[in-house]
């Protein structure tokens, strides 16, 4: 247990590579976290995947025994928060735990759009924010520059900040005596009744429920009986601790301190993110405020390509969901596809991910459909719905007004690549907000709706920019517009699966390039196979996937076996992800194609 004084909670806030992971080992490294060896690996991006992609996804933390050049030690409490712009609501989760962030900026590339948006996110819960200038190890570093250019785009102080090299450990004893100088201890009273912030929650198959909780008043003990304010219900802890980084015991949590909290808690429901914890015994009358949840901006139907795992299906996303309280699911049925699930992602990063845990650590095969936003539909009958699911659009006769979800875009892009920046956003329909110069770059907010840019926006803003230009965006209202639903038909049926919502400019065109697309990807077969779009009963483009003419096999006879073999199960695995609509065997590409039309 720590004096107030000498606690200091920090969150370390960057744009995406910036190298916030990187110096969070580092720090760790520093105060003897961690052996040489454990430092090979970085310890605080603890999922498989994330250490693929070099992402943070879930929020944790660290305690650190930090001993400052005034001769004192001090508890550092870290917690880590992601970096991509599909994660940003997990941000200020982490944030509402700490006094203070460290805003770390990579000294060669500068201020980028998720370092101002994080940044704000920060000052507007009253942090107190300290930039880090990292990299300086790189030639191109500039830090002078950089913050000059912070001072400039984001309006804090920045001239004389830390500069450190998180890759040589160079300057990483500087950034220490920042945060204990820099940002305030908490506030709070050790005897008032206990209140305690759940930051975040997650299943863990042997002890149940852990979560990790920041205490703003009293203390929590082994045995003591806690209470959760949202339900009332109440459990005993079994266990109290702080990560270091590994889980370690202290018996008590006290005022100020952030740590674990484990009561045989055997659902993550039981104890939600956001919520408050008290004691049964003298217990606090108010709850904490907690954060703004954010709910899901892109839907797709996931189906299991053989109907027998269902069962499994529906199994994974009940463990799923328990360590990604951001994961939203609820049955669904496609008269194409059969029954599967309804899931809800935070961007198309998030959906590929789930995709790829469900695939990979359950052991399915899936196919999902194209990704929807959520529109507003008011009926004739002045009925408000809200629609995340093409074939649930009403009747076109029955629909007074479509609404589409519009972000505010804030993108920061290096000047030579403005021009291509704006082609993008105006071909993406666009509408150019605010655009200020600051040194080699300039800011440009945009609203765009929202269906543009989860589909393929972020990707070709990059390639558009050379990798330089980068984005930030947050839901901002609905919008009226004139949007109509495209149906595919397949030999004559409608495949629901297959329907997409789209601008009325650009149905046409999407039509046909997704019956194009649609005549690459469906295999030839026994006969021919008409493909039509249309809106409503006017058929806008029809493609033909022409008969096979000759058994695939003839051309092998006579050849060697190893390759007729070869052949056979090329097509056996080329099978695995077909599903039958109708006669005909439509592989997964193509429920994916839309992805691929508009380019
Ligand atoms: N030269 C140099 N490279 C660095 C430094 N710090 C980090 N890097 C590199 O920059 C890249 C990104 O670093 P990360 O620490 O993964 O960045 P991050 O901001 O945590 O990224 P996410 O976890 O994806 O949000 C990695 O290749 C690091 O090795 C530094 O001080 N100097």
């Amino acid at each position: 247990m720590a004096k107030i004084s000498h606690i200091r909670n920090f969150s370390v806030i960057a744009h995406i590579d910036h190298g916030k992971s990187t110096l969070s080992d580092r720090l760790i490294q520093f105060c003897g976290g961690l052996s040489d060896r454990e430092m090979q690996e970085q310890v605080l991006d603890s999922m498989d995947l994330e250490r693929e992609r070099g992402i943070t996804i879930k929020a944790q933390s660290v305690t650190l025994n930090y001993t400052a050049k005034d001769g004192e030690t001090y508890q550092l409490n870290f917690i880590d928060t992601p970096g991509h712009v599909d994660f940003t609501y997990e941000v200020s989760r982490s944030l509402a735990a700490c006094e203070g962030a460290l805003l770390v900026v990579d000294a060669g590339q500068g201020v980028e759009a998720q370092t101002v948006a994080n940044c704000y996110t920060a000052l507007e819960m009253n942090l107190e924010v300290l930039p880090v200038l990292n990299k300086i190890d790189l030639p191109q570093a500039e830090p002078e520059r950089v913050a000059e250019e912070i001072e400039d785009i984001i309006g804090i102080e920045a001239i004389g900040a830390v500069q450190c090299s998180a890759k040589t450990g160079f300057g990483i004893e500087d950034v220490l005596e920042t945060i204990v100088k820099g940002i305030p201890c908490p506030e709070g009273d050790v005897n008032a009744p206990t209140q305690a912030l759940i930051i975040d929650s997650w299943f863990d198959p042997y002890q149940g429920v852990v979560s990790l909780v920041r205490v703003k008043h009293g203390t929590i003990q082994a045995k003591d009986k806690i209470k959760i304010m949202s339900s009332g219900a109440v459990y005993e802890v079994d266990k109290v601790g702080i990560f270091t980084p590994k889980a370690k015991n202290t018996g008590i949590l006290s005022t100020g301190e952030v740590g674990f909290v484990i009561a045989g808690i055997k659902e993550i429901k039981g104890a939600p993110v956001g919520d408050t914890l008290t004691l049964s015994k003298n217990p606090a009358t108010e709850v904490l405020p907690g954060f703004k949840r954010i709910k899901p901006q892109v839907y797709a139907g996931v189906y299991p390509v053989s109907s027998d795992d269902y069962e499994d299906f529906r199994d994974a996303l009940e463990k799923l969901s328990l360590n990604d309280s951001s994961l939203f699911y609820e049955p669904e049925s496609s008269s194409a596809l059969g029954f599967g699930f309804r899931i809800g992602f935070l961007g198309m990063l998030h959906m590929e991910i789930i995709q790829e845990r469900l695939e990979r650590e359950y052991d399915l095969d899936l196919i999902t459909t194209a990704p929807t936003v959520v529109y507003e539909v008011l009926t004739k009958a002045g009925e408000l719905v809200m629609v995340d699911n093409p074939s649930d659009l009403p009747p076109v006769g029955n629909i007074d007004e479509i609404r589409e979800p519009i972000v505010e875009a804030h993108i920061l892009v290096p000047q030579e690549y403005l021009g291509n920046v704006i082609t993008l956003c105006i071909e993406k329909r666009g509408v150019q907000m605010n655009m200020t110069y600051h040194g080699r770059q300039v800011a440009v907010v945009y609203e765009l709706p929202m269906a543009e840019v989860v589909m393929d926006f972020f990707d070709r803003l990059k390639s558009t920019s050379r990798g330089y230009a980068s984005l930030d965006y947050a839901f901002k209202r609905f919008q009226l517009s004139d949007m109509s639903r495209v149906d595919i038909l397949i030999n004559g049926e409608r495949v629901d699966a297959l329907a997409i919502i789209s601008h009325k400019d650009f149905a046409q065109g999407r039509g046909r390039e997704l019956a194009e697309k649609l005549k690459e990807l469906i295999p030839r077969q026994m006969f021919d196979i008409a493909i039509q779009a249309a809106i409503g009963s006017h058929v806008i483009a029809r493609t033909t996937v022409k008969q096979l003419r000759k058994n695939v096999l003839a051309k092998c006879y006579g050849g060697d076996i190893s390759r007729k073999k070869k052949l056979l199960q090329k097509q056996k695995d080329g099978k695995k992800r077909m599903k039958q609509v109708g006669n005909v065997e439509v592989p997964q590409e193509a429920f994916l194609a839309i992805l691929k039309v508009g380019k």
